[in-house]
């Protein structure tokens, strides 16, 4: 008979896997290739940003103190004696009443220190004048006003999101090192599987698992293999699952991960000398989620039921594919939101419910068993119930993990 396994709580579930977590290292990629990447080192200003003041308006360098004065009934009057754009430097330097007509970006010339908007002047040919007295640095971009040089501005750890792209290129790499990234293996396991294209037979269902998992990986930039779904038989998925292993650098199995007669995992796990971290998790769906390290490879042994595996990966794979890649920010988004309808059902274990946020409020997105594909299609995000609760009414505040967001939280608290 099956030993009765013995549940942990996602946090520790959570803290096994990412406690087991060795960085993949790192690697050099082209800044046009960073983008989704976790930055290997902290990203430290090598200059200032900008590094000349320049104007940030169209308009005119004039030196403030001779605008002193200036009003509605006495215009005071300037003569420009340069006219530059922004990438050109003028060679003049501003001398008393004289200025350099200069558009958004160019640098101050000499002499300046303070700019007027063309909406600020009347001008007339060569001169113009102004109706009021403009401030030592009055509407100037300064050097540094935006990053000094030697400031750390991103830490090593962060994603690098089209703003971290910015700023590399705004500091000059043409290349970044970042964390290396797993490539993962996907091995779906059933008898009952068919190919996505076959069609339907008794007592067969299409493989939705493996596609869907690739398409998790993909959504985090993660390279995959997809090997050829596995009859429930023994020696044919332990064979698999050494050649997964033997090419991949972690391997995400579905199904046959349960007490049932064809469930097979455990016994690979055994084969393999695997060390199982936990076996059996207090939540729903996805009590049966599994995971093991053979050597230094982690074995996601997700549950064969659709909604119980998506939940599986983003609660236990995502996290610990980050942490590889030298992510500091492993978790997915939380938020709170008032649940739009009730939810009567108890709650013994952890539950995550399938559903749609709003930015408001949140509800079940329909059918929300185990099962269930459906609420994986409509679901932008996860309802947490705490384990021990009984049902929940509208208009409850209830926890929200978000799907599908770039960057995570660093803590894990539910
Ligand atoms: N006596 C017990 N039976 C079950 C228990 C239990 O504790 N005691 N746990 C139940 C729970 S909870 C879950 S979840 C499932 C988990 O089963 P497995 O992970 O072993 O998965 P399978 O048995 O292989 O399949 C379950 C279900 O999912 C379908 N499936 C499998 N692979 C795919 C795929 N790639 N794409 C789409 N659907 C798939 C499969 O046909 C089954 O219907 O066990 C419960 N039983
Ligand atoms: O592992 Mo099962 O998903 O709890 O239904
Ligand atoms: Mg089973």
């Amino acid at each position: 008979m099956e030993k009765t396994r013995t549940p942990v709580t996602v946090a520790e579930a959570v803290q096994r896997v990412t406690g087991r977590v060795c960085r993949t290292g790192t690697e050099t990629v082209p800044l046009h290739a960073s983008y989704g990447r976790i930055l290997a080192g902290p990203l430290t200003a090598t200059h200032d940003v900008p590094h000349f003041t320049r104007s940030p308006y169209d308009g005119y360098a004039i030196a403030s103190r001779d605008s002193a004065g200036a009003s509605g009934s006495n215009r005071v009057s300037f003569t420009v004696v340069d006219h530059i754009g922004a990438g050109e430097v003028s060679q003049a330097v501003i001398g008393p009443g004289e200025a350099v007509r200069l558009m958004t970006g160019a640098a101050l010339p000499a002499g300046a220190d303070a700019v007027v908007m063309f909406e600020q002047a009347v001008s007339a040919g060569q001169t113009f004048t102004i109706r009021k007295a403009f401030a030592p640095q009055e509407n100037l971009s300064l050097q540094g006003e935006d990053m000094q040089a030697g400031e750390t501005v991103i830490p090593a750890g962060s994603f690098i999101h089209p703003g971290v792209v910015a700023l590399l290129a705004t500091f000059g790499y043409g290349e970044v090192k970042a964390g290396k990234r797993p490539v993962v293996g996907i091995l779906s396991t059933g008898t009952e599987l068919l190919a996505v294209t076959e069609p339907l037979a008794p007592g067969k269902i299409r493989n939705s698992n493996g596609p869907m998992i690739a398409a998790q990986l993909a959504r985090m930039g993660i390279p995959y293999r997809i090997y050829d779904t596995a009859a429930d038989r023994l020696e044919v998925c332990l064979q698999t699952v050494r050649q997964a292993l033997a090419e991949t650098d972690c391997l995400i199995t579905t199904g046959g991960v349960s007490v049932g007669d064809f469930d097979y995992l455990p016994d690979i796990y055994k084969r393999l000398g695997a060390d199982v971290l936990f076996n059996k998790v207090a939540m729903r769906p996805g009590s049966v989620t599994t995971v093991a390290v053979a050597g230094d490879q982690f074995l996601f042994g997700l549950s064969g039921n659709p909604s119980a595996c998506f939940t599986g990966f983003e609660l236990f794979v995502r996290p610990a594919l980050l942490k590889m890649m030298g992510a500091d920010h492993l978790y997915l988004p939380r938020t709170t939101a008032v649940l739009a309808e009730d939810f009567a059902k108890a709650n013994p274990f952890t539950r995550f419910i399938r559903a749609v946020y709003d930015g408001t409020t949140v509800r079940p997105a329909g059918f929300n068993k185990s099962n269930a594909v459906s609420s994986i299609a409509r679901g932008n995000s996860l309802i947490v119930l705490p384990g021990g609760t009984r049902g929940f009414a509208a208009g409850d505040q209830v926890d929200v993990l978000l799907l599908g967001v770039e960057e995570g939280m660093n803590d894990w608290v539910l």
